[in-house]
């Protein structure tokens, strides 16, 4: 049965039911499902001074497996899910409970085979010491909604229940203040994606080390170029007088960094640029610039030319025709919507060749990110690197992140694979030096949830062996996950 034990005095009882929570003796659950897991008192692992010293004697010091219980709040959600499955592959138990806003039929669920039960959030504080006392070794993994971070932040700390955060939002001042308080062991990131975490770091050490490195530099394409030196194609452009193509400097430096997971594109998620063929973005942005085939046309050419495919062959000419009969009366429909984003378009890849932008003036997009439309708040990553841009002497506002979560949008504009619409983190930074003669562009886009869940393992192992050998340090964001050579 489960009991309604909730230890009394949040701060003072963090850490005592902590250190009861290690004298606990195990009781046998009474109904786990085939293939759940089963209440465990210790991880069935060596310690690493252990290891070190049957290393010295000779015997090979293979790290042992980590194993111990991981509950998964919210089973329910795309992350929870692809978290739990994680766990389970990585040879962690999965604990048979989970809470949810959602309704499930019988009010079960099933992961990997295993029957997982769902509770209301409501009765997360009166079930959740049951099954502390029946996994003693318990670690909580939070991947629920923005509105939910303080509330459950703060019966962890309540519980003494140490837990890995990433889900992003909620008030995080306030989630830093529960955690001084609370004294527990947690892993919080709005980014679990190793790689991702990565470049964050570098940006840190970046803004550490060379602070005001980019003072005056602002995150935005060029607003007036001073060069009218430029491709043919942007120089065709210029000439025809009623382009909105505006002509790039010759000094712009730009470089674009392409990175992608090993494995079939198609199947498997991956870190990807988002950059588009030169060809594709002037097929885009001919039409809106009021150019007729011709210009379609010659735009076509130069881009298949500058990739150094072979210019006048009947692939030129039958995308070409495709583009007049079928696309240029589905691209005249959404004229109106995608001159609005046209700026997008130039971010996605204003490469050397076609670098410019199309803002007649108007406000241009600096700081860009793109998620499935069930979103509910701006990306916790796009405000960790831009707090690391302000660092460096950026001037942005939080609130001018450009946040698109419209699907078509996110096809059309952003260059999303259908398939990850579900599931898609994409984010554009273009940072611009005072006089326009330098640029930067980042990109970190993903595509599905295996590089987080993944990574929230990790942080739980860590997490784990940081309990055990009783660490003095109790919180901990990715960053040191990843320092401890956590990348696998
Ligand atoms: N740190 C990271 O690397 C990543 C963070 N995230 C963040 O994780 C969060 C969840 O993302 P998704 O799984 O895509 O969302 P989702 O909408 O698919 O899942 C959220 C789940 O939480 C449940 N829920 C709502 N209120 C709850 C409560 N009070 N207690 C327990 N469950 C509750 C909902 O019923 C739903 O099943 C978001 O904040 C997202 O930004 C997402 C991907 C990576
Ligand atoms: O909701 C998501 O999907 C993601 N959320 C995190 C964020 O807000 O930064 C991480 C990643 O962007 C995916």
């Amino acid at each position: 049965m489960l009991s309604a034990t909730i230890a009394a005095h949040p701060a003072a009882a963090a850490a005592t039911t902590l250190r009861q929570r290690q004298s606990i003796r195990p009781r046998q659950p009474l109904r786990v499902p085939i293939g759940a897991a089963a209440p465990r008192r210790r991880m069935a692992t060596a310690r690493p001074s252990v290891v070190k010293a049957l290393a010295s004697q000779g015997v090979p010091a293979v790290p042992p497996k980590l194993s111990f219980p991981i509950l998964v709040n919210s089973c329910t959600g795309k992350m929870g899910k692809a978290v739990a499955e994680a766990a389970v592959s990585a040879g962690l138990q999965l604990v048979p409970v989970s809470f949810s806003a959602m309704e499930v039929p019988d009010g079960k669920l099933e992961i990997c085979d295993r029957e997982i039960r769902i509770h209301d959030p409501s009765e997360s504080e009166k079930i959740l010491p049951s099954i502390i006392e029946e996994y003693p070794d318990l670690i909580v993994v939070d991947y629920t909604v923005p509105d939910a971070v303080n509330a459950n932040a703060e019966l962890y700390c309540k519980l003494g229940l140490p837990f890995v955060m990433g889900t992003t939002g909620g008030n995080r001042q306030l989630l830093h203040k529960t955690m001084q308080d609370g004294n527990i062991y947690a892993v919080i990131s709005p980014q679990m994606g190793k790689q991702v975490v990565a470049f964050l770091a570098a940006m840190e050490i970046m803004a550490e080390q060379f602070p005001g490195a980019f003072s005056g530099y602002k995150l935005e394409l060029n607003q007036t170029p001073r060069s009218a030196a430029s491709s043919p194609a942007v120089a065709d452009e210029g000439r025809s007088g009623s382009s909105t193509i505006e002509k790039q400097p010759l000094s712009t430096l730009k470089a674009i960094i392409q990175i992608e997971m090993p494995g079939d594109a198609g199947v498997e998620p991956k870190l990807v640029s988002c950059g588009t063929s030169f060809a594709f973005v002037c097929m885009k942005l001919g039409p809106l610039a009021d150019g007729g085939v011709r210009r379609l046309l010659l735009f076509f050419t130069m881009g298949r030319f500058s990739q150094g495919l072979p210019v006048l062959d009947w692939k030129t000419f039958r995308m070409a025709d495709t583009f007049t009969t079928q696309e240029r009366g589905r691209v005249r429909k959404k004229k109106t919507e995608m001159k609005q984003n046209v700026q997008v378009n130039v971010l996605k890849e204003p490469s050397s060749k076609c670098s410019g932008k199309a803002t007649k003036g108007k406000k241009t997009i600096e700081v860009m990110e793109s998620h499935q439309a069930t979103k509910l708040d701006v990306s916790g990553t796009a405000k960790a690197v831009i707090s690391c841009f302000q660092k460096l002497g950026v001037s942005f506002d939080m609130d001018e992140v450009k946040l698109v979560r419209d699907p078509e949008e996110q096809v059309n504009v952003v260059g999303v694979p259908e398939e990850h619409l579900a599931g898609h983190a994409f984010h554009m930074y273009h940072l611009t030096s005072p006089d326009g003669t330098v640029s930067f562009e980042f990109q970190h886009n993903v595509c599905g949830r295996s590089i987080y869940a993944e990574g929230t393992v990790d942080a739980a192992m860590f997490l784990y062996t940081k309990i055990q050998s009783g660490a003095s340090k109790k919180l901990y964001d990715m960053i040191d996950v990843l320092r401890e050579g956590n990348m696998r």
